[in-house]
């Protein structure tokens, strides 16, 4: 949820950041004019209540006949408050639902325009020459296949189009790769979580997600739970209606959940091997902190998504997301695309967002405030970050990357620990 206060006093910034998304401007009026008519509802409300709290007195002071002409009028002003108080009541929830299809305020500064419209920011690495090495990569599928990593075939059999089975040194290279961004993040002050994957609509909407129009989601209408993108989702309602204390720096979260994804808009895309699946593992990173050190930390995420990336060697590029693809909670995204040598680009690997105060918002998660004296000054709301550091998607940059002419892989040095000392994924014998 935006400010309202804010966006009332500062329209201009919510216009801008409207048409900077290439969303609709005219959405800041609708709001103000629907907060309004919420006063004007609420004032209705109000004085009428007082005028019958003041009839009350009059007529408990009466007798006899002026008695039971003033109850004539009792009657008459109660069903006056009920009409205004449903109209108060209906006026507050049209405002609270278009306030909350206002999207987050992007952060100045950050591109303009739609998905194609991202500045990238770097580039690291140097994507390897096969040509030059003298052979022909395989895509990752075939290694997973000639590895006995991947099976496709039988994940179509069990649960149709998109679904897959990792297995053997598949299976091991994921966990391995999970293990290894948790010690990261346990190095960095990150307390490990593992996460619900089934949450409720309050906790979706909370976290920015449209249950009722996104078609990327899961629903489980029986039971009225949404099954989970991300454990982004589970981690921001998990402090939800709380006062957190953040005296001590920011709360944060590694969070491990398996997500899924109905990949409804992407028809036709990514239809081979485990690029684009609905259903994958991630290892998520997701911080509360004070809203003045939001930036800061969201520059400390991508950096450490990037010590992963680089010590696993792959070359990758860092984009600047622009406005119109942040989806609704960011105020700014950084991805990071690692190069995929089979398609000849990069893929994107992860994204971090800095929601600012959104979420929390609308999930109400405060801290206590007070000045420099020590004095209370009540609470506002604390600003979350999410970001990847691992999903079952980097297997595919880390496979084609590291191969070799005979089919085996060469397992990344900051990996073997984790899987037993091995240095190699041989080829199976079927
Ligand atoms: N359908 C999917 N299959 C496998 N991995 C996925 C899928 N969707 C997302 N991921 C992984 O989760 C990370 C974070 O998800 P995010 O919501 O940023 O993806 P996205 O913007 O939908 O990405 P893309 O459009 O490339 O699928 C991605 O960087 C990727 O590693
Ligand atoms: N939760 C974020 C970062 O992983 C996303 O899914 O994009």
């Amino acid at each position: 949820m935006i400010d309202l206060k804010d966006l009332a006093e500062n329209p201009e910034k919510y216009r801008a950041s409207q048409r900077a998304r290439e969303a609709d401007e005219q959405l800041v009026d609708r709001v103000l004019t629907a907060d309004a008519e919420r006063r004007s509802a609420l004032a209705e409300f109000e004085s009428l209540r007082a005028e019958q709290k003041a009839f009350g007195k009059k007529v408990a002071q009466a007798s006899g006949e002026e008695k039971q002409a003033l109850l004539e009028g009792v009657k008459q002003l109660a069903s006056q408050v009920k009409t205004a108080e449903a109209a108060a009541n209906k006026a507050q929830e049209q405002r609270d639902e278009i306030a909350a299809s206002f999207p987050n305020v992007i952060i100045d500064g950050i591109p303009t325009g739609g998905e194609d419209d991202f500045a990238v920011l770097k580039t690291v690495g140097t994507p390897r020459d096969f040509s030059a090495e003298g052979f022909e990569p395989r895509d990752h599928l075939e290694l997973g296949e000639i590895l006995g990593a991947i099976d496709m075939e039988r994940g179509a059999k069990v649960s149709g189009s998109r679904f897959y089975f990792l297995k053997g040194v598949g299976a091991r290279l994921e966990m391995a790769l999970i293990n290894m961004g948790m010690d990261l993040a346990l190095r960095n002050g990150f307390e490990p979580i593992i996460t619900p994957t089934l949450v409720r609509p309050q906790t979706m909407r909370g976290t920015g997600f449209d249950v009722e129009h996104d078609d990327e989601i899961y629903r489980l209408e029986k039971d009225d739970l949404y099954l989970v993108g991300t454990s982004e989702v589970a981690l921001a309602g998990y402090h939800a209606d709380e006062i957190l204390d953040l005296s001590g720096g920011p709360l944060k979260y590694a969070g491990y959940s398996t997500c899924y994804r109905r990949e409804a808009g992407s028809a036709g895309k990514d239809t081979r091997g485990i690029i684009r699946v609905h259903q994958f593992n991630k290892l998520e990173m997701f911080i509360y902190c004070q809203q003045e050190q939001a930036e800061e930390l969201h520059e400390q995420l991508l950096a450490w998504e990037e010590e992963m990336l680089q010590s696993l060697g792959l070359a990758y590029r860092v984009i600047d997301t622009a406005a119109g693809d942040l989806g609704t909670s960011a105020a700014r995204k950084f991805d990071c695309e690692a190069w995929v040598p089979t398609q000849g680009t990069y893929r994107e690997l992860t994204s971090t967002s800095n929601c600012t105060t959104f979420q929390a918002r609308r999930l109400n998660v405060r801290e206590r405030v007070s000045d420099a004296e020590g004095k209370s000054k009540g609470t506002r709301s604390v600003a979350t970050l999410n970001g990847t550091l691992a999903t079952t998607r980097w297997l595919v940059a880390i496979l084609e990357t590291h191969q070799n002419a005979d089919g085996s892989v060469t397992i990344p040095e900051v990996l073997r620990p984790y899987m037993g000392g091995m240095e190699k994924l041989e080829p199976i014998q079927r």
